[in-house]
């Protein structure tokens, strides 16, 4: 592994009989406009060995998530084989996802915390290179709190008949009204972003509502995270942060959502000039900007909040 002088002054030992055919023996719980993340880092030979992680594994993780209620688990693989850290997400719900841009910046915090990178980073993520740094000039060992930039890299706007293939017609019924601007963006993950008037979190909740009604109260959804962007005049000479909301896949009304927030910069960018929008979601403020074509970075705060000490039998 890179180099490491880490020491925690916030380690609070709390005893789980858990991953007992695991590595790991710390889950770092963390968090990122109101978004929490699980993240264990994990070193291994190889990455056959890496990846034989299994439903047992996960299984794990849903207990320390009964004490550590979160958003994500975030798996940070280092292996000897590669050199490189490997990125692996999984919602709420126990599926994977194969993005997770606040996820991504509190991965990029902990390793910088822990003293592994130094301020740049590119992960190997679920699909392809994810670059990160950390903006501080500062030394960035044990720091609690850190702004994060993350490029979440390509994102391709969808046809709308190509997205509403995710959805029966039921739901789509219940995603759609007359009035509003909707655009599918894949980066990675897939986003239906909705630009409209209403009011973005009003506008999530009774969408929530209405799924669960549908679903059952599963969050397994049409495999597309939803967003509900409220329309403003970007052209203004000095515009006001762009309110925003996300129904997450595998998660239900989030709080923030990394990926979202670039999804809907993609898709503001088809209608204005644009150099970088601040989104105001329920969690805090996530600002992107456009960095080559086609790539998209964020930045925002990322926080620390304990360790999770797992003895292993
Ligand atoms: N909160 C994340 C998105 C997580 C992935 C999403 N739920 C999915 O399954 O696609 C973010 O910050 O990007």
């Amino acid at each position: 592994m890179p180099y490491r002088n880490a020491s925690f002054k916030n380690l609070i030992g709390v005893p789980l009989t858990l991953f007992q055919n695991s590595k790991c023996s710390e889950i770092h719980v963390m968090e990122a406009q109101g978004n929490s993340f699980l993240v264990q880092i994990t070193p291994f030979k190889t990455l056959e060995e890496a990846f034989s992680c299994t439903r047992e594994v996960l299984e794990n993780f849903f207990s320390v998530h009964s004490r550590y209620p979160s958003d994500q688990f975030v798996q940070l693989i280092y292996t000897d084989e590669t050199h490189l850290w490997h990125l692996r997400f999984w919602n709420r719900d126990g599926s994977s996802a194969e993005a997770c841009g606040n996820g991504t910046r509190s991965a990029t915090h902990l390793l910088s915390r822990l003293g592994y990178i130094k301020s740049e980073i590119e992960f190997q993520g679920p699909v392809g290179p994810l670059k990160a740094y950390v903006n501080s000039k500062e030394p960035h060992t044990n720091q609690a709190s850190q702004t994060i930039t993350v490029c979440q890299g390509k994102g391709r706007l969808l046809s709308i008949e190509s997205i509403k293939k995710s959805f029966t017609q039921e739901m789509w019924q219940n995603v759609i009204k007359e009035g509003e601007h909707i655009c599918g963006v894949d980066l990675g993950n897939l986003h239906l972003i909705i630009i409209g008037y209403q009011d973005p979190v009003s506008y999530i909740r009774a969408y929530d509502e209405a799924w669960r009604n549908l679903r059952k109260n599963s969050y397994d959804s049409a495999g597309v995270n939803i967003s509900y962007v409220r329309c403003v005049d970007l052209q203004k000479k000095n515009p006001e942060p762009v309110l925003i909301a996300t129904w997450e896949r595998g998660v239900g009304p989030t709080l923030s959502c990394g990926s979202a927030s670039c999804a809907a910069f993609i898709v503001l960018a088809e209608h204005y000039l644009l150099d970088q929008i601040p989104f105001q979601f329920p969690g805090g403020t996530i600002v992107v900007r456009q960095c080559s074509r086609k790539k998209y970075w964020h930045s925002a705060l990322s926080s620390y909040h304990c360790s999770v000490h797992l003895h292993i039998s």
